[in-house]
Order: structure tokens, then C-alpha cells, then sequence
């Protein structure tokens, strides 16, 4: 076997024009080999890689004419248009009507600096010479085209004013040289055999029976290919939309609510006392604004806080305070946007779940971060009890892949009974997934709600980590480009 056999036939027109170019750059190559310009410069790497070619790489510095100086071509310089038209002193106001007042500004500085006129009490008066200026030579050498500096024939300076005027601008290219070694033409002087070869096997080539009697590509099994990434959903959002599916299949309807929120739809209506440890400033972003509020609803929500309203229940006691109730927060859940929803559609059934972010002033490590997902829900209609709840929340854990599910009671100001559900993971035992219960009459009544509520906020995020095997809630948000390629391509 020769070398000559360990080349692919385009590698070999690279080689066989590089033999009579010695080196060359790209476009003579193309026109030399006849292969397209990309496949030669591949065919040259190649050859660099098996020391027959070398490529080199260099900075071109071009300039071209910007849209004024490209006008200018035509026109002349500002400064030319006027000198030349200019055969007696005329007032700089005269000239401003017959030229536009823009072209005498920008002409008066360069014909004093030229020295080709002057100003004197607002006449211009012509020095008598205007020879043509390396910057005009060199305008005119454009002709459209981008040119380097020795192609403009202009020395540096020229061409920095030229840029300083704005006239032209400087592009950078990067131009390649391949030329042959050694080993190259010493191969080539073997007599390059070209002969057709068959790099991919098609249908067309099978059916024809074309491929009979050619020379095959061998593969070459000592490159590693480059890798390839394909595209997807985040891992994150994929499995945000997994749980949204979910709820959908079981009939949810999703529902949507403002990341800022009153206090009164935060904590009040859920009949958090406003004493409560979760309205501290540890806990909550206080916005330091207010907003209005319904009046139906606005008195009922206190009379509970305050004495119980008109059921079995004797409130928190006190007075609630109706302006802290004003007061906006970001939601520290998205507790808040069921309550909302609810107290606009108090008839049931009701069966309405929200997936969305919630924030509270967490330190961020590990496990915490101030912003976060919840995945909220709500059933509401006659009959419903506990016992569904729970159902219901196994049902989704179960979609969800997880095998085995408890619930340890729990305390939330809003629902009783409350539980904790918890899934079994192995390798790290049974881990906490969020709050639900039924909610108390309290949050419902001043609301109109007869019928039983069944409510759960569950951690999205905490299921993530699980799903995704992670140890750090924040690769979830950082776009981690290293992980991200290693994440699965799969559709929803
Ligand atoms: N809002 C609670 C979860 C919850 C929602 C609804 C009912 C009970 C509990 C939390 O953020 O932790």
C-alpha cells in the first residue's frame, strides 16, 4: 500500500494543485482543485494533519468607504465642492443657501486647516490653491471595493484622518495561506493517481449498481468526531411541563396570578394571624407600596381575624390591622392565587391547579434560593373529603415516578387537617415534598364557599433535584452549559 492510498481523492486535488501553486490561498485553491472552496480548505486541514500541507492564518486589515464617503466620490469633499465653486470671497451665509448648511460645516474647518481659504467677518475668502489631497487620491482608489492599504495606495496617516472622518471604515479578515511541505511534494512527485471513490454509500448508488468496481472511503476510526448537541427543553422547564400535563389529564384547569400581591391575599385571607412568624421580614420581600382592595370581602376577612364572623370560631382576636392588609408583597406562595381564584368562583366544582414562581428572603446555598417554583392546587365541590386529597396527591406522585408515598401530619394557619406528603427515594429515604389539607372554614367562609376545599403547594423544585439526581437546587437556574449538554434530549 503507498501513502498516496491513505489520501481521500480530495485530498489528492488539494495535494495535486498544491504541487504547481506551491501555496495558495483559499480561492486559488478552489479554482486550481475545482472542489468548492470549503471542501478544499477540509481537504487542506487534512493534509496538514498528516504533514503534507500547512495553513497558515494572518489579520487582513481592509477599508471601506462608508455610506458619506461613498458620496463623497462622487461629489468631491465638501470643501472641494466649495473651493471649487468659490472664485471670489463670498459670505458664509450666501453659501449656506447655495450648499446646504451642513456641507459648509463640515467644509469651513477642513479649508482652514487645508489652508486653501480663510474666514474673515463671516466671508470666506479662497487662498488662491486647492491642490488635490492624499485623502481625495485615496478615496477615489476605492471604487467600491475594499481595499488594503497598499491596494489604496495611501500611507497611514491619510487613512487614520479618513477614519477619524468617518469616511471609511476598517474591517478585519482573516486570510489563510496553505502552502505544501516537504513530505507533500515529495509524495506528490510519486504520481498522484486520482480515482474516484465513494465516501458515502446512498440508495441511489445500491439501486444503480454504481458502486461496483469503485474505490470505497475507508473509515477512519482514529478521529473522534466532533460532538454533537442537540437541542432542548431545559431539564428544568421539561419537567415543570410534565407535572403541568398531569394536572391537565386529570381535568385541572390552570390558572395564572400576579407575582405581587397584597399581604391581604398573601396571609389575611388565608387567615394567617398578621403576627405570624412567615410575615416576618426574615421571610418575605415587603415592597413598601399598597394597593386597593375588594370591599366585599375586605370586612368579612376581618370580622374572622377579629372574632370568628359568623361561625363556630372565636378568630385570632385583636385588632387586624387593615392597612398592613394593603400592603404588597412578592407572593411567598402561590397559596395566594388559589385563594384569589376561589373567592372569585365560589360555586363549585372547582378543580384548578397553578405552577409558578413564589419568593421569600431564604440565604441562598444548597437547597435554598430566594426564588423558587410551587406547584398549587385546588379541588372544591360537595362530598369531598381528606381521603381524596390524599388520593389525589399519591395519584400525581405516582404519575410523577415515584413508587411509595406517606403523608406526616403537618400545621399550615389555613387548612385542617394538614399533612406533609413524602416520597421514597432511595439512597436517601423518605424526603419532605410540599403542604396540603382541607381548608379551614375560616379561609373559606368570608368567601362564600360552602363546600369543601382540598389545597396543596408542593415544592417543584425539591421534585427536580429528585427527578434530575442533583444536589444543588441552583444548577437549576444557572444554566450550567456543561451539565445542560449532558442533560437528556427527550420530548416532553
Ligand atoms: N402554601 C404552603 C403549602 C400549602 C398549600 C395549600 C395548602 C396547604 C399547604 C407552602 O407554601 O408551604
Amino acid at each position: 500500500m503507498s501513502a498516496q492510498d491513505n489520501l481521500t481523492i480530495n485530498e489528492k486535488k488539494v495535494l495535486l494543485a498544491l504541487e504547481e501553486l506551491g501555496s495558495a490561498a483559499p480561492d486559488k485553491l478552489e479554482e486550481k482543485s475545482g472542489l468548492q472552496v470549503d471542501a478544499a480548505m477540509q481537504a487542506a486541514f487534512m493534509l496538514q494533519e498528516k504533514g503534507l500541507a500547512s495553513v497558515s492564518e494572518k489579520v487582513l486589515e481592509r477599508y471601506s468607504l462608508t455610506k458619506e464617503g461613498e458620496e463623497y466620490t462622487k461629489t468631491g469633499l465638501p470643501e472641494r465642492q466649495i473651493i471649487d465653486a468659490l472664485k471670489a470671497p463670498a459670505p458664509l451665509e450666501e453659501l449656506r443657501s447655495r450648499f446646504s448648511p451642513k456641507t459648509v460645516g463640515i467644509a469651513t474647518g477642513w479649508l482652514i486647516k487645508k489652508g486653501w481659504a480663510k474666514v474673515e467677518n463671516g466671508v470666506m475668502v479662497p487662498s488662491g490653491k486647492a491642490p488635490a489631497g492624499k485623502d481625495e487620491e485615496a478615496l477615489a482608489t476605492f471604487a467600491g471595493q475594499a481595499k488594503t492599504l497598499e491596494e489604496l495606495a495611501a500611507d497611514e496617516g491619510t487613512v487614520k484622518e479618513l477614519l477619524k472622518r468617518k469616511l471609511v471604515i476598517k474591517h478585519e479578515e482573516k486570510s489563510r495561506t496553505v502552502s505544501v511541505t516537504g513530505a507533500g511534494c515529495a509524495l506528490a512527485a510519486e504520481g498522484i493517481v486520482l480515482e474516484e471513490e465513494i465516501a458515502q454509500l446512498t440508495p441511489e448508488l445500491l439501486k444503480s449498481g454504481a458502486w461496483k468496481g469503485k474505490k470505497f472511503r475507508p473509515y477512519r476510526l482514529d478521529i473522534t468526531p466532533k460532538p454533537l448537541y442537540g437541542t432542548k427543553i431545559h431539564p428544568y422547564r421539561r419537567l415543570i411541563e410534565q407535572m403541568r400535563q398531569i394536572f391537565l389529564e386529570m381535568g385541572f384547569t390552570e390558572i395564572k396570578g400576579g407575582i405581587i400581591q397584597s399581604s391581604f391575599w398573601n396571609f389575611d385571607a388565608l387567615f394567617q394571624p398578621q403576627d405570624h412568624p412567615a410575615r416576618d421580614m426574615q421571610d418575605t420581600f415587603h415592597l413598601g407600596s399598597t394597593c386597593q382592595l375588594p370591599a366585599e370581602y375586605f370586612e368579612k376577612v376581618a370580622a374572622m381575624h377579629e372574632n370568628g364572623g359568623d361561625i363556630d370560631s372565636c378568630g385570632w382576636g385583636g385588632i387586624w390591622d387593615r392597612d398592613l392588609a394593603r400592603r404588597n408583597v412578592l407572593r411567598t406562595h402561590t397559596t395566594s392565587v388559589t385563594i384569589k381564584y376561589l373567592a372569585d368562583n365560589p360555586e363549585p366544582p372547582v378543580k384548578a391547579f397553578c405552577i409558578d414562581r413564589a419568593y421569600r428572603r431564604e440565604t441562598i446555598d444548597p437547597t435554598h434560593t430566594p426564588e423558587f417554583e410551587q406547584l398549587e392546587g385546588v379541588v372544591m365541590d360537595k362530598d369531598m373529603s381528606f381521603a381524596d386529597l390524599l388520593g389525589l396527591l399519591a395519584e400525581f406522585y405516582h404519575r410523577m415516578g415515584f413508587e411509595e408515598v406517606r403523608f406526616r401530619p403537618g400545621y399550615f394557619p389555613y387548612t385542617e387537617p394538614s399533612v406533609e406528603p413524602e416520597v421514597y427515594v432511595d439512597g436517601l429515604g423518605w424526603v419532605e415534598l410540599g403542604g396540603a389539607g382541607v381548608f379551614r372554614k375560616e379561609v373559606t367562609e368570608p368567601f362564600g364557599i360552602k363546600e369543601p376545599v382540598l389545597a396543596w403547594g408542593l415544592g417543584v423544585s425539591r421534585l427536580a433535584m429528585l427527578k434530575l439526581g442533583l444536589k444543588d437546587l441552583r444548577l437549576l437556574y444557572q444554566s450550567d452549559i456543561d451539565w445542560l449538554r449532558k442533560s437528556e434530549v427527550c420530548r416532553i
